[in-house]
């Protein structure tokens, strides 16, 4: 858990996190000299209050990308401006392993300016965080618990998780999504969270940030990418029977499923029979983007 503060930019606009050119390269020495770039150029602003998703195939560069928003990694260009103090929950929880969660928080709140020690508490009692052992003896989940009772005992104005749900049960990872959102809402926190569980940010997040090969393809508010992508699905053909950009055609047996960008403006299409027109998911949007970038395309 890594608590950092970072520029501040204009809380008028309420706008909370804003990131302008943001390019991270690894320079490696051996075996010869070489530059990987983890990351390509990456701007986009978050208002207040949003629960952002961070979307991205192995090795797409989102644990760089919050690493370089929480203030940890310097980008070799462009920058990051974020209002008020920023918490990060990193992918290795690094609790104190000798210390017992109760001593950790203790510590942490004499290294924090802002610490809400009720808060933190809280956390490790709702979700039975054993208080007598020391954080090494903890489970991998308890250890999520207790990183994530420092990240909101710091009371942040931005949290950035990077796979917070990684070690829970699928339970607890529900609750602790619900338990986030109320704090979105009591708080007007802003959270970007980066994960591969797609199903679960349904009624979650709010905005779409999806990396692939380092560049952001897709930056947007959820239920307008949604609104403004649908699936034609009908008899085998070589193109969708109505407007839109293809983002992924589909061909099984005698079926062909074409999933397109709308035109700006566009209502929704009417297809003649057998054709038809139906909702995209947010798991069909982000697998659609995930297999179109795979193969090296831009969104
Ligand atoms: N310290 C490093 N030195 C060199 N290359 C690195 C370093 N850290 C990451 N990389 C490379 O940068 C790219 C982005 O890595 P990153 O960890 O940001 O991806 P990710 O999207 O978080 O992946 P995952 O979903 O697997 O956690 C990868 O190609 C990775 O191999």
């Amino acid at each position: 858990m890594t608590t950092a503060v970072a520029d501040q930019v204009d809380s008028a606009a309420e706008v909370a996190l804003r990131a302008g050119g943001l390019t991270k390269r690894y320079r490696r020495l051996l075996p010869k000299r070489t530059e990987h770039e983890a990351l390509r150029d990456c701007s986009f602003q978050l208002p207040k209050g949003k629960v952002a998703a961070l979307i991205g195939a192995n090795g797409a560069g989102k644990t760089t990308l919050l690493s370089v928003l929480a203030g940890l990694l310097t980008p070799d260009e462009g920058s990051v401006a974020t209002e008020g103090r920023v918490a990060f929950v990193a992918q290795e929880k690094p609790v104190y392993r000798h210390l017992k969660a109760p001593d950790l928080l203790r510590l942490v709140a004499k290294l924090n300016t802002v610490w809400d020690a009720e808060r933190a508490h809280d956390w490790l009692t709702r979700f039975e965080v054993p208080l007598d052992r020391p954080c090494g003896k903890l489970s991998g989940g308890q250890q999520a618990q207790v990183a994530f009772a420092v990240a909101v005992g710091s009371r942040p104005d931005v949290l950035l998780l990077d796979e917070p749900l990684a070690n829970l049960d699928p339970l607890v990872r529900r609750e602790v999504m619900a338990e986030l959102l109320t704090e979105v809402e009591a708080s007007g926190m802003t959270v970007v969270l980066s994960t591969h569980v797609v199903a679960e940010l349904g009624g979650v997040a709010d905005h779409l940030l999806l990396l692939a090969h380092g560049g952001l393809v897709v930056d947007g508010d959820m239920d307008e990418l949604l609104q403004s992508h649908v699936h034609y699905v009908g008899p085998a053909a070589d193109a969708p029977p109505g407007p839109g950009e293809v983002v992924e055609a589909r061909h099984r047996g005698k079926q062909s499923t074409f999933l397109v960008r709308l035109p700006e403006d566009q209502a929704a299409p009417v297809v003649a029979a057998p054709w038809t027109v139906r909702p995209v998911t947010l798991e069909d949007f982000v697998l659609a983007q995930l297999a179109r970038t795979r193969k090296g395309g831009r969104a």
